[in-house]
């Protein structure tokens, strides 16, 4: 919990002012029963209406300090809660961007939701709850328990009599919460995992008539979630009843002791009043301790989670520091042996791969599915990092490059377009803010989408919604490419990424793209896509099987001449139908 709350400190003055506000209310509650003492005593029982006057008056005064007290107690709690959480969120944003991919795969993508919502929530609220009432109740206990020793010693001993079950019977409970809380949360981000997968398939859950079946998935973890929720409230609900009725046989022990006691002259009637008011102030403030060990106990479990984010710091990502001085670098891309294996998994999905691309060169690599061209193209902007070999860009070593400068010059165009929301313009302009909008403009041709973009009502202002769902594929494809192309790359990277355009869009786009200085790495299934490049890289299962031009292969090469043989027979199949 230290290091989450150590968010608190820049709020340590709203937290001091909410305190000590705290801390006089909770004089003015301890005082009170003393002030009862004295009227019934030297007021009523004297029959002195002065005494009953003045004290009355006293005890009116205070009553209005605690309620000022009190209100602004809410107002810098509230504030010192809030900003907490704000901070708190922010730094778990901004370390989550920092993750590398292999540390961002070990987080389950839910999992960073709810530690991003419903754990800061935790937090914030147990801090809000922490200057109102958490700290207010044990010193309410404390304080009450005090001040009937000040009254009378004897009578006050009789509250102790369940002192000690109740402390051991309070730590047995906190530390069960923990655990029971802490489920609780885990089945909270597998029941955000179901919503989000939902919610982000929802056409094929539609078009697959799986819509029951995902209702009855949900259900399932929902009720996962209601069953622990329940199993932990119930034991807390424990507390609450055990609580009172020790605090109950405390009271009878006191109300039995003291009749007794005033019948020998040893105590007085507003003494034993005064002690059985703390002893009720105590009963009150131990009702509260129910609700603080479920907040502690989920906040605590929250933190722990939170903290998992914060302190995983093995291998972060430190783009602008790392920033080197060195100018940008050309296309030159060079592989050597390369190997590669997936964080805790040992089978290779690259296994010694070499190959050496001259700037401005176009490479097209091919292979199966599976075979590993993506996770090659992940390598280059260092997303992941090569398990051994070394890779060169503008022929220093990529580990050399400072991430900004590397990334700064590549532009990545995954297999599947990811747009924001937000306009078009806003969408190019993030591959480059600095970007002026004929740039943009300039780039949104080169990749044959400004057409389509101009027969838009709102032109570049259109907006994209989420994930681009108003765009076909090929309008996002090709959106993609012209973000990238805003970057002016040195290294352009097309991962299978105009698989959704149709021929005649195709050919004009690879026309467009040769007069681009950009070293251009293109993966792609068809042969006649490879045929333009200026080397075909072919690998299987991670190995480069055949590098060479198009003729080389088909001499050289089983597979490529099997793909390139299968692709002429569909293409005479389809010039068959076409005239038939
Ligand atoms: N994050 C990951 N963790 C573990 N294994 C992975 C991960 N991503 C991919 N793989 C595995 O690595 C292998 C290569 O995947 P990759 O995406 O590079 O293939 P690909 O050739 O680009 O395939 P496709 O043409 O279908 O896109 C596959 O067997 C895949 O299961």
């Amino acid at each position: 919990m230290k290091t989450v709350f150590s968010y608190a400190k820049p709020y340590k003055w709203p937290i001091i002012i909410a305190i000590i506000l705290m801390l006089t209310e909770l004089s003015v509650e301890l005082i009170q029963p003393l002030l009862i003492a004295k009227i019934i005593d030297d007021g009523i029982l004297s029959g002195d209406v002065n005494v009953i006057w003045t004290w009355g008056s006293v005890m009116m005064g205070l009553a209005f300090v605690a309620l000022f007290s009190g209100v602004i107690n809410s107002y810098f709690a509230a504030h010192a809660a809030q900003s907490f959480a704000f901070d708190l969120r922010q730094a778990l944003f901004r370390q989550v961007q920092a993750f590398s991919m292999a540390t961002f795969l070990r987080f389950p993508t839910a999992g960073l939701i709810t530690r991003l919502t419903s754990d800061v929530n935790m937090a914030q609220n147990v801090l809000f709850m922490a200057l109102r009432i958490m700290m207010r109740a044990p010193l309410l206990v404390l304080g009450s328990l005090i001040m009937a020793f000040v009254v009378n010693v004897k009578l006050a001993l009789y509250l102790l009599i369940g002192a000690p079950v109740l402390l051991v019977f309070l730590v047995i409970m906190a530390r069960k919460g923990v655990g029971y809380f802490s489920n609780v949360q885990k089945r909270l981000d597998r029941v955000n995992r179901v919503i989000q997968e939902n919610l982000q398939a929802v056409r094929l859950i539609k078009a697959y008539l799986r819509g029951a079946y995902e209702a009855s998935r949900f259900s399932k973890v929902a009720d996962y979630l209601r069953r622990d929720t329940v199993k932990a409230m119930r034991m807390m609900e424990l507390i609450l009843p055990v609580l009172l009725f020790i605090m109950n046989v405390s009271l009878m022990a006191v109300l039995w002791f003291g009749a007794i006691e005033i019948g020998n002259g040893d105590a007085q009637v507003g003494e034993l009043v005064a002690i059985v008011n703390y002893a009720m102030r105590m009963t009150g403030a131990f009702s509260m301790f129910a609700f603080i060990i479920v907040a502690l106990s989920r906040a605590k479990a929250s933190s722990e989670r939170m903290e998992e984010v914060l302190l995983a710091n093995e291998d972060l990502e430190h783009h602008n520091s790392e920033s080197s001085s060195m100018t940008r670098f050309d296309g030159d891309l060079r592989f050597e042996n390369v190997s590669f294996h997936y964080p805790g998994k040992p089978e290779p999905i690259l296994d010694n791969v070499s190959f050496h691309v001259a700037p401005g060169e176009k490479l097209a690599i091919m292979g199966a599915t599976g075979s590993g061209k993506s996770t090659l193209l992940n390598l280059i902007p260092r997303i992941f990092e090569a398990t051994e070999g070394k890779i060169y860009v503008g022929g220093v070593e990529v580990n050399e490059w400072g991430l900004k400068d590397l990334r700064d010059a590549i532009g990545l165009v995954p297999q599947q377009s990811i747009l924001f929301t937000g306009s078009i313009l806003e969408n190019l302009s993030w591959g480059d803010v600095e970007a002026a909008p004929d740039e943009l403009e300039e780039a949104a041709k080169k990749a044959q989408i400004h057409e389509s973009i101009d027969l838009f009502p709102k032109k570049y202002g259109t907006r994209v919604g989420q994930k681009g769902v108003n765009l076909s594929g090929g309008q996002k494809q090709r959106l993609s490419i012209a973000r990238a192309l805003v970057r002016k790359p040195s290294i352009l990277i097309l991962d299978d990424s105009t698989s959704a355009l149709d021929v005649k869009t195709e050919m004009a786009l690879w026309e467009s793209l040769e007069k681009e200085a950009a070293t251009m790495l293109v993966v792609t299934q068809k042969v006649q896509t490879a045929i333009g490049a200026d080397h075909i890289l072919l690998l299987d299962e991670g190995k480069v099987v055949g590098y060479g031009k198009h003729a080389d292969l088909m001499k050289q090469s089983a597979l490529y001449r099997k793909i390139a043989e299968s692709q002429s027979e569909e293409e005479a199949i389809t010039d068959v139908t076409d005239h038939s």
